[in-house]
């Protein structure tokens, strides 16, 4: 059975922070406690717009990360120099617009075949591993393949937004998406919406080998601290891998 990883994603860290521009909460302290609490990963997303986590940010979190990080941008000029300059471990491309709240719908490489391509040669010459933030279709799998890149991280967000029936079509979705994907000879990821109560059905899906999770767990750690929220959600991530639950959907 693969492994399931969980990548804590600090970005609402910084959310918090800039909402007053203040130093605190500290998105460096956030990852170095996640790092002690379990966290497999640390992924941060830099969106052009920098409303949470900021150039500065990154470059003091690269020598303190002492798991992988997971660097997650834009496909344009600047943010593939600042990856090659930072160099993490993995860097996830993802689909940006200025005026969404959070990242709707997935990277859409046929229709960038080729600027999604000559960015992934850029980022694998520089040594960094590559993963595309896609929605859960075949056909943006296959040419996740046919541009080289070696990950793929499968969006759950339209997963965590619906319910009942509909939320169990989208998950069988996301766990043919996963099977194929692994078929061809990726590794495959998930993350996005992620919470308590959604978790276990995905963590069960056995083709994810990593599930990205920041803002449901940056509002438990509200009321439960931001350790115990990561243990707890590592928790449920076992219990769904072995099936420990009554499928709810
Ligand atoms: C790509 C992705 O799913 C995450 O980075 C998520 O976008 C968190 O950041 P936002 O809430 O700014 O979208
Ligand atoms: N790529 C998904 C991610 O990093 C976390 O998304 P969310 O849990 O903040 O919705």
């Amino acid at each position: 059975m693969t492994t399931l990883e969980l990548g804590i994603n600090i970005d609402h860290v910084a959310t918090l922070r800039n909402a007053r521009g203040t130093v605190y909460p500290d998105p460096l302290k956030a990852a170095q406690l996640a790092e002690e609490a379990g966290a497999d990963l640390i992924t941060l997303h830099l969106r052009e717009d920098r409303r949470h986590i900021k150039d500065a940010d990154l470059l003091a979190l690269r020598p303190l990360i002492k798991t992988r990080m997971n660097l997650e941008c834009a496909v344009t000029p600047e943010m593939l120099d600042i990856a090659c300059r930072v160099n993490p471990h993995d860097v996830c491309l993802v689909p940006e617009k200025r005026e969404e709240v959070t990242t709707e719908g997935g990277l859409d490489i046929l229709g960038k075949f080729e600027a999604v391509k000559s960015a992934t040669k850029q980022l694998k010459d520089a040594g960094i591993r590559v993963s595309l933030f896609i929605d859960p279709e075949e056909k943006q799998i296959q040419a996740a393949k046919d541009v080289g890149a070696t990950v793929v991280e499968l969006h759950t967000g339209r997963y965590a937004d619906l319910s009942g029936i509909e939320q169990g079509k989208e998950l069988e979705r996301i766990r043919k998406a996963a099977q194929f994907a692994k078929r061809i000879g990726l590794r495959v990821n998930a993350g996005h919406g992620l919470h308590e109560g959604n978790v276990m059905p995905i963590a069960a899906i056995e083709e994810l080998s990593e599930l990205n999770i920041g803002h449901a767990i940056v509002a438990e750690a509200l009321f439960k601290g931001w350790q115990n929220a990561i243990e707890d959600m590592k928790a449920l991530m076992v219990r769904g891998r072995h099936k420990d639950h009554i499928h709810p959907l």
